[in-house]
């Protein structure tokens, strides 16, 4: 299939397409309209034809989506249809609840070895993946074809454990450390910060009682 360019803002929605379509395979589902989607998912068919049109040639009137179809389609633009090899970069709580975590292997996502600079860890392994010192990490990732790098350790650090994983041939970075690096054209960082997400439930939360407060103002 030929691929337009896509929106960055369609991109972002792809994951969420790509569960609920396996969602839907895995319940024997085969077809699906928009009008059902747009229900289970609670975004608007229109939305939902927009941006599943940016393919083109998966909708057909009457028939609706192929469920199998669409979920492949989505899942090669992801670049799900690979294995991707990984290492994590920290491995305290955080670095190791991820190394924990056995689903990113089935998305494809072959978490290989896990670096931090405290002795104490070294020669330990999570879930059978082993614990290594930071002299290592160089030549792991040549010998291990290593795609991404998952950092896990203070922000103090990062920046500069980035530029050394630059410096080695990764080119992307997983960053869970409180800090925006800066980083050459064509290396990716996906940052993620869980503290942002618990922000916005607090902010709807702070809304909602407000809102409910002054309700109740009104009925007095
Ligand atoms: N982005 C998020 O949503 C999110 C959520 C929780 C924690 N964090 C951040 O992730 C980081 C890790 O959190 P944690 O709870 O696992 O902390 P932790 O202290 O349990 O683990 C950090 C690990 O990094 C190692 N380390 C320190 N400097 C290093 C270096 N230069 N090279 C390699 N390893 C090094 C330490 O030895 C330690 O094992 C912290 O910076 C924290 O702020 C981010």
């Amino acid at each position: 299939m030929e691929e337009k360019e896509i929106s960055k803002a369609v991109i972002r929605r792809l994951p969420r397409y790509y569960r609920y379509l396996g969602e839907l395979m895995e319940s024997g589902v085969e077809r699906i309209s928009s009008n059902e989607l747009s229900e289970r998912m609670r975004v608007t068919a229109s939305q939902i034809r927009q941006d599943l049109n940016n393919f083109g040639g998966f909708g057909q009137q009457g028939y609706g989506y192929n469920v199998k179809y669409l979920y492949d389609e989505i899942g090669r633009l992801l670049g799900l249809d690979k294995k991707h090899n990984v290492i994590i970069i920290g491995g305290g709580n955080l670095g190791q609840a991820l190394a924990n975590y056995p689903a990113f292997e089935k998305r494809g996502f072959i978490v290989k070895g896990i670096f931090d600079i405290n002795p104490k860890l070294s020669g330990r392994t999570v879930r059978g993946i082993p614990i290594m010192p930071m002299e290592q990490m160089e030549e792991f990732i040549r010998e291990n074809d290593i795609q991404i790098a998952t950092l896990t350790l203070p922000k103090t650090s990062a920046t500069e454990v980035a530029d050394q994983l630059i410096s080695y041939g990764v080119r992307a970075i997983w960053n869970f450390a409180h800090t925006d690096l800066n980083v050459p054209e064509g290396v990716m960082v996906e940052n993620v910060h869980l503290s942002e997400s618990i922000m916005r439930l607090s902010y709807n939360l702070t809304r909602y009682e407000e809102e409910h407060k002054s309700g109740k103002k009104e009925k007095k």
